[in-house]
């Protein structure tokens, strides 16, 4: 099953690259846009994001066989509300955020009968947000996580189907199995380099400026993380809180024995360690999974 029309709700990085993915892959579904501000709107319309940009989410979700919520975690069960009326029987309701238990407590109980919801979660981004942040290409070879919750069968092989037609790899997952495996490799990384740009930061005012001077790849990979947007990441710890708490948990113990080796000087501790991780990035590598940053310098349709 292919959707005819899709709905966009929320037009930043995730939906614009969703966009320009679907025009790529040649989908002849129309697609209509929302997103809360008018000036977002307007850019939209400006960069030619979105067969039709609408000034309502109602407006927008009209007839829709595809709604596709793109806002932070936090405004989710929001946006759901107020669509939830004008929302076609048959359709299917999915979202992109990065947290599902909290997302499927929040939408849930706003999806009428008669209409699927198939929470997913495509594991590609960038620290860039906004309309003019999306490329076609986002989601090549990434792996997109589908939560079916008690979607039906066929609404959630459609949504599969649809995600592979993006570029994307699908693999279906638990709510809380998922929430877990994302503050592993996502969200506490996330925490840990917003922690250590901090960190340098208080130095720099006592190291006039050499922190940022004289910073190396290492460094400019964590700020790279840290530039991420603050109202999506403040939204994915409040609602993560659990799963974050218990692997921020796993991280302080780690690192208070790597703390120890180093007072005590255990070179074969911090040796050990480091060979150990070293095989973890390489394995990533051969899976064809590297998470370098994209090069925008790509033209955004490419
Ligand atoms: N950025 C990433 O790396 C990434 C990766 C995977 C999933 N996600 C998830 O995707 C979702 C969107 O992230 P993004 O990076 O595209 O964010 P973004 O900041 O680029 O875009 C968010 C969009 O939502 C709109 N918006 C905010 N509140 C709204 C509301 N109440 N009603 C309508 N529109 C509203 C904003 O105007 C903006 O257009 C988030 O839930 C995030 O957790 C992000
Ligand atoms: O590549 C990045 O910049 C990202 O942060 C993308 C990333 C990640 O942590 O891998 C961020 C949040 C998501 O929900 C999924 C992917």
């Amino acid at each position: 099953m292919s959707y005819d029309k899709v709905a966009l709700i929320g037009l930043g990085l995730i939906a614009s690259s969703m966009y320009w993915a679907m025009k790529r892959a040649g989908m002849a579904a129309h697609v209509s846009g929302y997103a809360r501000s008018s000036e977002t709107r307007e850019t939209a319309r400006r960069i030619g994001l979105c067969d039709t940009v609408c000034d309502s989410a109602e407006e927008a979700v009209k007839d829709a066989d595809l709604i596709v919520l793109a806002v932070p975690v936090g405004a989710m069960g929001r946006v759901a509300e107020a669509i939830a009326p004008h929302l076609k029987p048959g359709a299917t309701v999915t979202d992109v955020g990065s947290v599902k238990k909290a997302v499927i407590d929040e939408v849930g109980p706003h999806i009428p009968e008669g209409v699927n919801f198939v929470p997913a979660h495509p594991m590609a981004g960038t620290e860039h947000s906004g309309p003019e942040s999306g490329f076609a290409s986002l989601y090549d070879n990434r792996w997109c996580l589908i939560v079916p919750h008690g979607a039906s069968e066929e609404a959630t092989a459609a949504l599969e189907t649809y995600w592979q037609a993006l570029g994307a790899n699908t693999q279906r997952m638990e709510p809380a199995h998922h929430d877990l495996v994302c503050a592993v490799v996502s969200h506490v990384p996330h925490l840990i380099a917003y922690t250590m740009v901090g960190v340098a930061d208080d130095l720099r005012r006592v190291s006039d400026q050499e922190v940022i001077k004289f910073s190396a790849a290492g460094f400019r990979d964590f700020t790279r993380i840290a530039a991420s947007d603050p109202t999506m990441w403040r939204d994915v710890f409040l609602t993560n809180k659990e799963a974050s708490l218990e692997i921020l948990g796993r991280f302080t113990e780690e690192l208070f024995a790597l703390q120890r080796a180093i007072r005590t000087g255990d070179g074969d501790t911090l040796f050990d360690y480091f060979t150990h991780t070293r095989e973890i990035r390489r394995g990533i590598l051969q899976a064809g999974q590297d998470t370098d940053a994209p090069d925008f310098g790509r033209i955004r349709k490419e």
